[in-house]
């Protein structure tokens, strides 16, 4: 089975966060879920570099101040992915592109459980939520 090692940005824009949505896939188990972006970490880069390269890619933004959150390791039908999440901020918002996603939304924490998460993601979600509450 495929295992894809993965970074991903939890993009904080005052007290809210910004939230993807991907586009259709072959696989339904992701196809059009909500996420964080980011993407697969290639060789020679480190986490954190794979991330400031994936959002420049996929929403022309810049990232800053990435603070590590959590690693999840989640097995899904077809492959399984090792995902390490960061805070992060943007100062370019206005400039967002959405070259691969179908949309986004900035929610507030209360508001994230709403969407309809890639399981992956799940824990991510659960605890940003418990240290907001917390
Ligand atoms: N970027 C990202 N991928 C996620 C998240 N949650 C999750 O299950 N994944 C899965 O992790 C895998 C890798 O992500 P990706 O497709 O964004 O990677 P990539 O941009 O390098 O894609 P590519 O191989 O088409 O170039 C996908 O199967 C995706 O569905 C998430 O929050 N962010």
């Amino acid at each position: 089975m495929k295992h894809y090692f993965v970074s991903a940005a939890i993009i904080q824009v005052n007290d809210e966060i910004l939230c993807f949505q991907r586009g259709p896939s072959k696989f339904d188990y992701v196809s059009q879920k909500y996420e964080f972006p980011g993407g697969k970490i290639e060789v020679g880069e480190t986490p954190e570099s794979a991330l400031v390269r994936e959002i420049k890619e996929e929403l022309n933004l810049n990232i800053s101040g990435l603070d590590f959150f959590q690693t999840v390791d989640h097995q899904y039908p077809d492959f399984k992915i090792t995902m390490h999440a960061f805070k992060c901020f943007t100062s370019n918002l206005e400039e967002i592109q959405l070259n691969e996603h179908l949309n986004f939304l900035q929610l507030s924490l209360s508001q994230l459980s709403g969407l309809d998460w890639a399981a992956a993601d799940i824990p991510f979600v659960e605890k940003l939520i418990s240290e907001s509450n917390g």
